[in-house]
């Protein structure tokens, strides 16, 4: 089952800049982690915004959910999700 996420980083001002910075770095090794294992598809970057828009492909909701809340950075995501089905006249 394929997914779009948009993901809103809003990480609070007075949280340590150390902890911060080894936060982005668990993220991008848990985001590199889910795209070698096929199940982050596409990351893109919104320009002009801290956020993203993301495809993921998994079993069910509870699997997104686990997938989510296995970012580092979940505790400061504002996530929307959108299920997505087959589009009779996609060719892809
Ligand atoms: O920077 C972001 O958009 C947040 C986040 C989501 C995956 C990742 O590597 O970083």
């Amino acid at each position: 089952m394929l997914f779009c996420a948009r993901m809103e980083v809003r990480i609070p001002h007075d949280l340590d800049p150390a902890f911060v910075q080894s936060l982005k770095e668990r993220e991008k090794a848990r985001a590199i982690e889910l795209q070698q294992q096929g199940k982050f598809l596409h990351l893109w970057r919104v320009v002009g915004q801290y956020a993203n828009i993301s495809i993921f492909d998994c079993a069910s909701n509870d699997e997104l959910h686990e997938v989510l809340s296995s970012l580092p950075l979940f505790p400061y995501l504002q996530i929307e999700v959108t299920p997505l089905a087959r589009h009779p006249s996609s060719i892809a």
